[in-house]
Protein backbone atom coordinates (compact mmCIF):
# COMPACT_ATOMS: atom_id res chain seq x y z
CA UNK A 1 0.00 0.00 0.00
CA UNK A 2 1.13 3.54 -0.77
CA UNK A 3 2.15 6.04 2.25
CA UNK A 4 0.28 9.09 1.51
CA UNK A 5 1.83 11.97 1.09
CA UNK A 6 1.85 14.51 4.21
CA UNK A 7 -1.52 15.70 5.22
CA UNK A 8 -2.37 18.64 3.46
CA UNK A 9 0.06 18.61 0.89
CA UNK A 10 -0.44 19.75 -2.89
CA UNK A 11 -0.16 16.03 -3.90
CA UNK A 12 -2.08 14.58 -1.13
CA UNK A 13 -5.51 15.22 -3.16
CA UNK A 14 -4.73 11.94 -5.02
CA UNK A 15 -4.04 13.39 -8.08
CA UNK A 16 -0.64 14.42 -7.56
CA UNK A 17 2.45 12.11 -7.48
CA UNK A 18 2.46 9.43 -4.99
CA UNK A 19 -0.68 7.31 -4.96
CA UNK A 20 0.18 5.22 -7.56
CA UNK A 21 -2.86 5.62 -9.62
CA UNK A 22 -1.64 5.20 -13.03
CA UNK A 23 -3.03 9.18 -13.91
CA UNK A 24 0.63 9.47 -14.87
CA UNK A 25 0.27 13.15 -13.49
CA UNK A 26 3.29 14.88 -11.86
CA UNK A 27 3.67 17.76 -9.44
CA UNK A 28 1.67 21.04 -10.21
CA UNK A 29 2.75 22.74 -13.35
CA UNK A 30 6.64 21.45 -12.11
CA UNK A 31 6.38 24.46 -9.23
CA UNK A 32 7.16 23.38 -6.05
CA UNK A 33 5.73 26.76 -3.74
CA UNK A 34 5.66 24.78 -0.51
CA UNK A 35 7.41 23.42 2.20
CA UNK A 36 5.02 20.73 2.12
CA UNK A 37 6.02 20.20 -1.82
CA UNK A 38 9.54 19.88 -0.69
CA UNK A 39 9.01 17.74 1.84
CA UNK A 40 7.28 15.53 -0.71
CA UNK A 41 10.22 14.71 -2.66
CA UNK A 42 12.32 12.96 0.26
CA UNK A 43 10.69 9.63 1.03
CA UNK A 44 11.43 9.93 4.80
CA UNK A 45 10.10 13.10 5.58
CA UNK A 46 7.00 12.38 3.43
CA UNK A 47 6.48 10.19 6.28
CA UNK A 48 6.72 12.24 9.12
CA UNK A 49 3.87 14.06 10.62
CA UNK A 50 2.75 17.51 9.90
CA UNK A 51 4.21 19.89 11.86
CA UNK A 52 1.33 21.81 13.53
CA UNK A 53 -1.17 18.68 14.00
CA UNK A 54 -4.34 19.91 15.87
CA UNK A 55 -6.59 17.26 17.83
CA UNK A 56 -9.88 17.66 16.66
CA UNK A 57 -12.26 16.51 19.26
CA UNK A 58 -16.18 16.48 19.48
CA UNK A 59 -16.85 18.91 22.14
CA UNK A 60 -18.79 17.94 25.43
CA UNK A 61 -23.00 18.41 25.30
CA UNK A 62 -25.23 19.78 22.97
CA UNK A 63 -23.86 21.69 19.64
CA UNK A 64 -25.79 23.93 17.88
CA UNK A 65 -25.93 22.59 14.36
CA UNK A 66 -24.27 26.22 12.52
CA UNK A 67 -21.58 25.41 14.95
CA UNK A 68 -21.45 21.96 14.16
CA UNK A 69 -21.37 22.98 10.52
CA UNK A 70 -18.46 25.55 11.26
CA UNK A 71 -16.40 22.71 13.13
CA UNK A 72 -16.73 20.20 10.57
CA UNK A 73 -15.53 23.13 7.55
CA UNK A 74 -12.91 24.44 10.08
CA UNK A 75 -11.96 20.25 9.98
CA UNK A 76 -11.51 19.79 6.74
CA UNK A 77 -10.08 23.29 5.84
CA UNK A 78 -7.19 22.90 8.22
CA UNK A 79 -7.16 19.05 6.62
CA UNK A 80 -6.64 20.19 2.78
CA UNK A 81 -4.88 23.29 3.98
CA UNK A 82 -1.74 23.10 1.03
CA UNK A 83 -3.50 21.31 -1.45
CA UNK A 84 -4.76 23.12 -4.57
CA UNK A 85 -6.66 21.96 -7.24
CA UNK A 86 -5.57 20.62 -10.47
CA UNK A 87 -6.77 24.08 -12.78
CA UNK A 88 -4.30 26.69 -14.43
CA UNK A 89 -5.53 28.57 -11.08
CA UNK A 90 -4.38 26.12 -8.41
CA UNK A 91 -7.88 26.69 -6.77
CA UNK A 92 -7.50 26.51 -2.97
CA UNK A 93 -8.75 22.34 -3.00
CA UNK A 94 -11.21 23.52 0.17
CA UNK A 95 -13.29 25.14 -2.71
CA UNK A 96 -14.34 22.14 -3.80
CA UNK A 97 -15.75 20.13 -0.72
CA UNK A 98 -17.69 23.62 -0.14
CA UNK A 99 -19.00 23.99 -3.39
CA UNK A 100 -19.90 19.87 -2.91
CA UNK A 101 -21.99 20.72 0.31
CA UNK A 102 -23.63 24.24 -1.25
CA UNK A 103 -24.86 22.18 -4.17
CA UNK A 104 -26.47 20.00 -2.02
CA UNK A 105 -27.71 22.35 0.57
CA UNK A 106 -29.13 24.87 -2.17
CA UNK A 107 -30.84 22.13 -3.98
CA UNK A 108 -32.97 21.46 -0.72
CA UNK A 109 -30.83 18.87 1.44
CA UNK A 110 -31.19 19.64 4.84
CA UNK A 111 -30.01 16.49 6.24
CA UNK A 112 -26.62 18.01 8.25
CA UNK A 113 -24.93 14.52 8.01
CA UNK A 114 -24.87 14.82 4.30
CA UNK A 115 -23.93 18.25 4.52
CA UNK A 116 -21.19 17.63 6.92
CA UNK A 117 -19.87 14.50 4.73
CA UNK A 118 -20.14 16.74 1.58
CA UNK A 119 -17.56 19.09 3.42
CA UNK A 120 -15.45 16.17 4.46
CA UNK A 121 -15.83 13.60 1.70
CA UNK A 122 -12.29 14.06 0.43
CA UNK A 123 -10.48 13.80 3.48
CA UNK A 124 -9.48 10.49 3.98
CA UNK A 125 -8.91 10.08 0.63
CA UNK A 126 -6.78 12.42 -0.40
CA UNK A 127 -4.94 13.78 3.52
CA UNK A 128 -3.77 11.43 6.25
CA UNK A 129 -6.76 11.64 7.92
CA UNK A 130 -8.43 8.32 9.40
CA UNK A 131 -11.90 7.03 9.80
CA UNK A 132 -11.11 6.65 13.37
CA UNK A 133 -10.24 10.49 13.18
CA UNK A 134 -13.81 11.56 12.07
CA UNK A 135 -15.91 8.76 14.22
CA UNK A 136 -14.30 10.59 16.91
CA UNK A 137 -14.86 14.37 15.63
CA UNK A 138 -18.16 13.89 13.88
CA UNK A 139 -19.65 10.49 15.12
CA UNK A 140 -20.17 6.83 12.83
CA UNK A 141 -23.12 8.26 10.92
CA UNK A 142 -21.47 10.96 9.44
CA UNK A 143 -17.89 9.04 9.50
CA UNK A 144 -19.69 6.36 7.83
CA UNK A 145 -20.80 7.81 4.62
CA UNK A 146 -17.55 9.76 4.32
CA UNK A 147 -16.26 6.09 3.80
CA UNK A 148 -18.72 5.41 1.30
CA UNK A 149 -17.38 8.00 -0.37
CA UNK A 150 -13.88 7.59 0.12
CA UNK A 151 -11.58 5.57 -3.00
CA UNK A 152 -9.51 2.53 -2.21
CA UNK A 153 -6.39 4.48 -3.65
CA UNK A 154 -4.33 1.70 -3.72
CA UNK A 155 -5.90 0.73 -6.67
CA UNK A 156 -5.00 2.54 -10.15
CA UNK A 157 -6.98 5.03 -11.95
CA UNK A 158 -8.86 2.80 -13.99
CA UNK A 159 -9.55 0.38 -11.13
CA UNK A 160 -10.57 2.63 -9.38
CA UNK A 161 -13.20 4.23 -11.71
CA UNK A 162 -14.09 0.79 -12.42
CA UNK A 163 -15.03 0.47 -8.74
CA UNK A 164 -16.96 3.24 -8.74
CA UNK A 165 -19.12 2.55 -11.55
CA UNK A 166 -19.82 -0.95 -9.59
CA UNK A 167 -20.02 -0.01 -6.35
CA UNK A 168 -22.56 3.33 -6.96
CA UNK A 169 -25.84 1.35 -6.68
CA UNK A 170 -24.90 -0.45 -3.64
CA UNK A 171 -24.34 3.24 -1.74
CA UNK A 172 -26.73 4.35 1.00
CA UNK A 173 -28.78 7.45 -0.87
CA UNK A 174 -26.86 9.55 1.75
CA UNK A 175 -23.63 9.01 -0.38
CA UNK A 176 -25.34 8.57 -3.63
CA UNK A 177 -26.31 12.34 -3.08
CA UNK A 178 -22.61 13.45 -2.15
CA UNK A 179 -21.59 11.11 -4.90
CA UNK A 180 -23.71 13.30 -7.56
CA UNK A 181 -22.98 17.22 -6.18
CA UNK A 182 -18.88 15.90 -6.20
CA UNK A 183 -19.28 14.97 -9.67
CA UNK A 184 -21.51 18.07 -10.57
CA UNK A 185 -18.87 19.87 -9.34
CA UNK A 186 -15.85 18.31 -10.85
CA UNK A 187 -17.85 18.28 -14.29
CA UNK A 188 -18.89 22.23 -14.18
CA UNK A 189 -15.36 23.18 -13.28
CA UNK A 190 -13.48 20.61 -15.79
CA UNK A 191 -15.62 22.48 -19.05
CA UNK A 192 -14.86 25.83 -17.88
CA UNK A 193 -11.18 25.40 -16.54
CA UNK A 194 -9.99 21.82 -17.38
CA UNK A 195 -7.40 20.50 -15.18
CA UNK A 196 -3.66 21.67 -16.90
CA UNK A 197 -2.61 19.12 -19.01
CA UNK A 198 -6.57 17.48 -19.73
CA UNK A 199 -6.90 16.69 -23.71
CA UNK A 200 -10.04 17.18 -25.27
CA UNK A 201 -9.97 13.03 -25.25
CA UNK A 202 -9.56 13.17 -21.32
CA UNK A 203 -12.58 15.43 -20.67
CA UNK A 204 -15.07 13.81 -22.55
CA UNK A 205 -13.26 10.13 -21.24
CA UNK A 206 -14.31 11.94 -17.79
CA UNK A 207 -17.67 13.28 -18.74
CA UNK A 208 -18.89 9.64 -20.19
CA UNK A 209 -17.68 7.75 -17.20
CA UNK A 210 -19.26 10.71 -15.34
CA UNK A 211 -22.49 10.23 -16.98
CA UNK A 212 -22.57 6.15 -16.32
CA UNK A 213 -21.88 7.01 -12.54
CA UNK A 214 -24.37 10.00 -11.74
CA UNK A 215 -27.04 8.19 -13.69
CA UNK A 216 -27.05 5.32 -11.01
CA UNK A 217 -26.87 7.54 -8.25
CA UNK A 218 -29.37 10.38 -9.96
CA UNK A 219 -32.72 9.22 -7.99
CA UNK A 220 -31.00 9.89 -4.81
CA UNK A 221 -31.59 13.46 -5.22
CA UNK A 222 -33.52 14.53 -8.60
CA UNK A 223 -33.03 18.19 -8.61
CA UNK A 224 -29.45 17.45 -9.13
CA UNK A 225 -29.74 14.75 -11.69
CA UNK A 226 -31.60 17.09 -13.24
CA UNK A 227 -28.91 19.79 -13.26
CA UNK A 228 -26.28 17.11 -14.42
CA UNK A 229 -28.46 16.15 -17.44
CA UNK A 230 -27.99 19.55 -18.85
CA UNK A 231 -25.06 19.84 -18.40
CA UNK A 232 -24.14 16.68 -20.49
CA UNK A 233 -27.07 17.91 -22.63
CA UNK A 234 -25.22 21.66 -23.38
CA UNK A 235 -21.24 21.79 -21.78
CA UNK A 236 -18.83 22.59 -24.17
CA UNK A 237 -14.92 23.43 -23.50
CA UNK A 238 -12.42 25.41 -25.00
CA UNK A 239 -8.96 24.57 -25.76
CA UNK A 240 -6.39 25.86 -27.73
CA UNK A 241 -9.15 28.61 -29.06
CA UNK A 242 -11.94 25.83 -30.32
CA UNK A 243 -15.05 24.52 -28.42
CA UNK A 244 -15.59 20.91 -27.88
CA UNK A 245 -18.88 19.01 -26.60
CA UNK A 246 -17.98 17.50 -23.54
CA UNK A 247 -20.16 14.82 -23.99
CA UNK A 248 -19.41 13.36 -27.27
CA UNK A 249 -22.81 11.58 -27.60
CA UNK A 250 -25.48 13.24 -25.67
CA UNK A 251 -24.33 17.47 -26.10
CA UNK A 252 -26.33 19.26 -28.40
CA UNK A 253 -24.76 21.86 -30.42
CA UNK A 254 -22.72 25.11 -28.77
CA UNK A 255 -25.25 27.97 -28.19
CA UNK A 256 -24.43 31.55 -27.65
CA UNK A 257 -25.59 30.66 -23.75
CA UNK A 258 -22.99 28.03 -23.71
CA UNK A 259 -19.64 30.30 -24.95
CA UNK A 260 -20.66 32.31 -22.09
CA UNK A 261 -20.68 30.25 -19.28
CA UNK A 262 -17.46 28.92 -20.27
CA UNK A 263 -14.71 30.86 -18.34
CA UNK A 264 -14.43 34.24 -19.81
CA UNK A 265 -10.88 34.41 -19.35
CA UNK A 266 -10.32 31.46 -21.56
CA UNK A 267 -13.21 32.20 -24.11
CA UNK A 268 -11.61 36.20 -24.89
CA UNK A 269 -8.03 34.19 -25.24
CA UNK A 270 -6.69 33.57 -28.99
CA UNK A 271 -5.17 30.03 -29.66
CA UNK A 272 -2.01 29.19 -27.37
CA UNK A 273 -2.55 32.70 -25.28
CA UNK A 274 -2.62 32.86 -21.63
CA UNK A 275 -5.89 33.80 -19.85
CA UNK A 276 -5.95 36.97 -18.62
CA UNK A 277 -5.80 37.75 -15.39
CA UNK A 278 -2.73 35.75 -15.37
CA UNK A 279 -3.02 32.27 -12.55
CA UNK A 280 -1.91 32.99 -9.68
CA UNK A 281 0.72 30.75 -9.19
CA UNK A 282 1.96 31.12 -12.91
N1 LIG B 1 -12.51 18.88 -12.41
C1 LIG B 1 -11.45 19.03 -11.63
N2 LIG B 1 -11.06 17.97 -10.88
C2 LIG B 1 -10.00 18.15 -10.07
C3 LIG B 1 -9.31 19.38 -10.03
N3 LIG B 1 -8.33 19.25 -9.13
C4 LIG B 1 -8.40 18.02 -8.61
N4 LIG B 1 -9.40 17.34 -9.18
C5 LIG B 1 -9.76 15.95 -8.89
O1 LIG B 1 -9.32 15.17 -9.98
C6 LIG B 1 -10.18 14.03 -10.10
C7 LIG B 1 -10.59 13.90 -11.54
O2 LIG B 1 -9.53 13.43 -12.28
P1 LIG B 1 -9.31 11.88 -12.51
O3 LIG B 1 -8.75 11.70 -13.87
O4 LIG B 1 -10.53 11.13 -12.14
O5 LIG B 1 -8.28 11.58 -11.38
P2 LIG B 1 -6.82 11.07 -11.49
O6 LIG B 1 -6.02 12.23 -12.01
O7 LIG B 1 -6.53 10.73 -10.08
O8 LIG B 1 -6.86 9.89 -12.41
C8 LIG B 1 -11.36 14.26 -9.19
O9 LIG B 1 -11.12 13.39 -8.10
P3 LIG B 1 -12.27 12.77 -7.20
O10 LIG B 1 -12.84 13.84 -6.35
O11 LIG B 1 -11.73 11.57 -6.54
O12 LIG B 1 -13.41 12.46 -8.17
P4 LIG B 1 -13.63 11.32 -9.20
O13 LIG B 1 -12.53 11.28 -10.21
O14 LIG B 1 -13.72 10.09 -8.39
O15 LIG B 1 -14.91 11.75 -9.78
C9 LIG B 1 -11.23 15.71 -8.79
O16 LIG B 1 -11.71 16.00 -7.49
C10 LIG B 1 -9.74 20.46 -10.85
O17 LIG B 1 -9.19 21.53 -10.89
N5 LIG B 1 -10.82 20.23 -11.63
Amino acid sequence: MNTPPPEGSAAANGHGLPHGNGSGSSSYLGLHHHDDDIRLHSPALRQSPPLDERKHECPEGDEPPLALMLRTVDFAAYKHRCQRRKDLDQTPYINHPVAVANLLSSTGVTDIRVLQAAVLHDTVEDTHTTIEEVIRAFGPEVASIVEECTDDTTLTGQERKAEQLRTAPLKSREAQQVKLADKLHNLESISRSPPVGWTVRRIQAYFIWAKHVTDICGPSHPPLAARLQTLYETAHTRVNGEYFPCHPDVCGPLTDQEKKRVDPRFALCQAGDNPCPSPIFF
